[in-house]
């Protein structure tokens, strides 16, 4: 194929951090112009816990997008052990969120104000089954005797599970889920389950991250992991089923705090994600599921319409130069590499 374009509902990003102030200032062009809407991860410091939290930095992060750009922030609050059901009902009912976000305790970045014992939130849980507002879940254990390769599975297996059986109507997305077994669960264990992918897991497997040298900007939570789960996310995100769907976990960190001896975790995607994404689909021969994975299937789940907008995307003979980096406020943020040419661009339409 030489050169070849098409035309898809805009996307949408199901998982994306944004952060604040000049950070927030400095990504949040890269996912105005490439997504319609993003679902916002509430993970900043302090995190965003109450109606009023999740109102100003919606307006924070409106204030970033470029004039004339139309992107919808998605809100999420970030689940606490105090967080109040009422207040969370009363948010739901006023469309502020349209999730709660759970962060196992020591998980991931900023999590430690998340949730070390699941009882004691079940009376939020139980709320949150009885309106319809869905959980996203950050699904790794935090034990320390748990290989860190192996915490999804086990967070599967010892808390996701028993929580869907104790309350099964729970709606429930699987953030970031990268394991042929966190694959598997959502594929078969019924009820009102979906799951996130990112484009990192779908293109590269943990020698990116440890082979010929340790490569700080693939690092991300949860970690990379073995060829085979690589290749059981490509088959879920090409399959057409609905529970499968893009959330980038576009994830940006200023470039010295990844360059570093305790280097942070997450990968800034989002100015290249789609491109990529289009690339691994074609390689797939797949390309004709693309519109469903980065565009149907989110908006679905939360019942949301697909866009009207639209969004072309271009394959050219050269690969494209991808961006490399992004500078702003003296803020320096890496850009995701895959380490394969990419053909494919995306241009929004009007
Ligand atoms: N994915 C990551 O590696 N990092 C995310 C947190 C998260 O989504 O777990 C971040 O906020 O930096
Ligand atoms: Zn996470
Ligand atoms: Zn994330």
């Amino acid at each position: 194929m030489t050169r070849a374009e098409i035309v898809i509902p805009r996307p949408d990003d199901m998982h994306l951090h944004l952060r604040d102030e000049a950070m927030l200032r400095a990504v949040t062009p890269a996912s105005a112009r490439n997504f319609g809407r993003a679902v916002i991860m509430p993970n900043l410091v302090p995190p965003v816990v109450s109606r009023a939290d999740v109102s100003a930095y919606r307006a924070r992060i409106l204030a970033a997008v470029p004039d004339g750009t139309p992107f919808e922030p998605l809100m999420t609050m970030y689940l606490t052990e105090a967080s109040d059901p009422d207040e969370i009902a009363a948010a739901h009912a006023a469309g502020e969120i349209v999730s709660m976000k759970l962060y196992p305790a020591g998980a991931t970045t900023n999590s430690d104000s998340g949730v070390r014992d699941i009882d004691r939130v079940m009376p939020v849980l139980e709320k949150m089954a009885e309106i319809g507002l869905p959980l996203c879940v950050h699904g790794e254990v935090t034990d320390a005797e748990i290989d860190i390769f192996d915490r999804e599975a086990v967070f599967v297996e010892r808390v996701l599970a028993p929580l869907r059986r104790r309350l099964p109507e729970l709606r429930v997305v699987m953030e970031h889920v990268t394991t042929a077994d966190g694959i598997d669960y959502v594929r078969d264990s019924g009820g009102d389950i979906a799951a996130t992918m990112t484009v990192q897991h779908l293109a590269l497997n943990r020698n990116a991250l440890l082979a010929g040298g340790i490569r700080p900007h693939n690092y991300c939570l949860p970690v990379l992991k073995r060829e085979r789960h690589r290749l059981a996310l490509r088959a879920a995100a090409m399959s057409g089923d609905p529970r499968f769907f893009l959330g980038t976990d576009s994830a940006p960190h200023p470039r010295h705090t990844k360059e570093a001896a305790c280097g942070c975790a997450g990968c800034f995607t989002a100015p290249v994600a789609l491109g990529i994404l289009a690339q691994i689909f074609e390689q797939e021969r797949a390309l004709e599921r693309l519109p469903d994975y980065v565009a149907g299937h989110g908006p679905d789940f939360y019942g949301l319409p697909t866009s009207t907008a639209r969004t072309r995307l271009v394959r050219s003979e050269e690969p494209v130069d991808l961006p490399t980096r992004v500078s702003a406020e003296g803020m320096d943020v890496e850009v995701f590499d895959p380490g394969f040419d990419v053909h494919w661009r995306a241009e929004p339409l009007e």
